[in-house]
């Protein structure tokens, strides 16, 4: 984590949670100030001093004040700046999950996130004597994707998302120098949750039910018996105090010395995602053949929690959320997550070890004279030129482009980029030429190497 020497925060809804840990974690590294917003004053106060206890009085502040009224949080806004003579980060991080009080919730987790949003902007742009800086989100998973237990919360969650990924491009922000992202927790114990089981909804059963299955993030502050004190959580055994590269499942991979063949360079002894020689050379793709696992005997029957069943009766680790998706699984999201650029499109993308190659989602939306929409795409590592429009269906002939096609026109339908980036779990399935005749054939891969190569009719 880079340190964040000098830096002033504000963070909303900072008196306990994830603002809570949030202003304990800054402050530990190294924050010149961190200046907390809340409507609950006793455990603003509470919070104020067990983080000058801590980290000593002068560099945390505690300001009572509620989210929802603008002119209130701008004053906040002020008296920090007065403070501390610098803001450059803020978290707008309050919030409540309450499906009896809907427009409150709306008020308090989108209108307050929006307004905090341009406040930031105003009091930390570069135009407007700041010298720019990071405004913070909070979210959720279900930002992303639907919650049926509570839907008006995911509708704000999902607000945010929107918001956050469209004002980032704001020309105003862009040319003050202020980055907006959002942060997409999953279930997190804090007192929301208990609140939420208290009096949040009708579904508390439902809930109780979902919590039961799912594992709960700690915060920082509240649990220090978490991994001897570390927030730190592995993604992949989901155990706490190391990460994902010092995972201790991950062990008997690395020594690797167990007969199996690397699909990369052929050589017996390792598998891929260990593999140094074929690393970035993505043609070398093209001698990859399919494992011992072919054909019909490859074929996946079905889904069961984390292994995809074969016909064949091999169980394989499903590593990717789409497949747990479709077995009615959500997927985790506390997997390596971020956003990143595809051309000039931010999309959501997964940081994902058991992969060897790139992949990008298999339906496109493109705009062309000679073709519009989502299409099925071959991805190809470097192909002679960035989109090659084939004999598809729906393909204008060469001599007939759209007469009214306009560039300037698709470059505005390319920028409304969203919709399908939506779907996360798409980016993670993999695509890999299989040095057919056409080479068209996708081959997906749901499994660890060598052995999870299906045949090319499997979607
Ligand atoms: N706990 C969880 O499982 C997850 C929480 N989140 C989000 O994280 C954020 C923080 O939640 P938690 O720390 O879990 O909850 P929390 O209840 O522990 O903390 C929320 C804080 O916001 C304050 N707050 C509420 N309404 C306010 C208002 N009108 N003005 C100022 N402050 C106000 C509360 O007083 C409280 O201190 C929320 O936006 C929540 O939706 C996101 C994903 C998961
Ligand atoms: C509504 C759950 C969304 C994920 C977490 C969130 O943003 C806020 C949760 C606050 C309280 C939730 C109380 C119970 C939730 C029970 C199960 C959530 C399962 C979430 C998931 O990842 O599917």
């Amino acid at each position: 984590m880079p340190e964040m020497n000098g830096k002033v925060a504000i963070i909303t809804g900072g008196a306990d949670g994830v603002g809570e840990a949030l202003a304990d974690d800054f402050l530990n590294r190294q924050a010149k100030g961190v200046y907390i917003i809340d409507i609950n004053e006793k455990q603003g106060q509470e919070t104020l001093n067990s983080l000058k206890d801590k980290h000593g009085a002068g560099r945390i502040q505690f300001r009572k004040c509620d989210v929802r009224y603008t002119d209130l949080l701008e004053g906040a806004f002020k008296d920090c700046l007065g403070q501390y003579g610098q803001l450059d980060i803020v978290c707008n991080n309050a919030g409540i999950l309450n499906e009896y009080t809907r427009k409150l919730m709306i008020d308090i987790n989108l209108t307050a996130v929006i307004e905090g949003t341009y406040l930031a902007v105003k009091y930390m742009g570069t135009q407007n004597g700041g010298k720019g800086g990071v405004v913070v989100n909070t979210a959720s998973r279900v930002g992303l994707s639907p919650y049926k237990l509570a839907a008006v919360y995911a509708a704000s969650k999902h607000g945010i998302v929107g918001f956050t990924r469209s004002v980032a491009f704001e020309p105003d922000v862009l040319s003050n120098e202020v980055r907006v992202v959002a942060i997409c927790p999953t279930i997190i114990d804090t007192n929301m949750v208990s609140i939420t089981l208290e009096k949040g909804t009708k579904y508390i059963k439902e809930f109780k039910q979902d919590i039961a299955v799912k594992p709960m993030l700690k915060t920082a502050i509240r649990n220090t018996d978490v991994g001897q004190g570390s927030s730190i959580r592995c993604y992949v055994c989901q155990g706490v105090g190391h990460r994902a590269a010092q995972c201790p499942s991950r062990v008997t991979d690395v020594n690797h010395d167990n007969g199996e063949q690397c699909l990369q360079c052929g050589a017996i002894g390792h598998v891929a995602k260990f593999c140094h020689r074929g690393r970035h050379r993505g043609q070398e793709r093209k001698s990859v053949k399919p494992s011992t696992t072919t054909g019909a005997a490859a074929v996946p029957k079905m889904i069961e929690k984390d292994h995809l069943l074969l016909a064949s009766g091999e169980q394989l680790k499903v590593v990717n959320g789409a497949c747990m998706e479709q077995s009615g699984v959500v997927e985790d999201r506390t997997l390596p997550v971020s956003q990143g650029k595809v051309g000039d499109t931010v999309v959501t993308m997964l940081r994902d070890t058991e992969c060897n190659g790139i992949i990008v989602k298999k339906s496109l939306e493109i705009d062309t004279p000679y073709l519009r929409g989502m299409v099925e795409a071959l991805c190809v590592q470097d192909p002679i030129y960035d989109l090659i429009v084939g004999n598809v269906p729906g393909a204008r002939p060469p001599d007939d482009p759209d007469p009214v096609w306009n560039m300037s026109e698709a470059v505005t339908t390319r920028a409304q980029e969203e919709i399908w980036l939506s779907d996360v779990t798409s980016t993670v399935v993999r695509l890999i030429e299989d040095g057919s005749a056409n080479g068209t054939t996708r081959l997906i891969r749901v499994g660890k190497d060598p052995v999870d190569v299906c045949p090319p009719n499997i979607e």
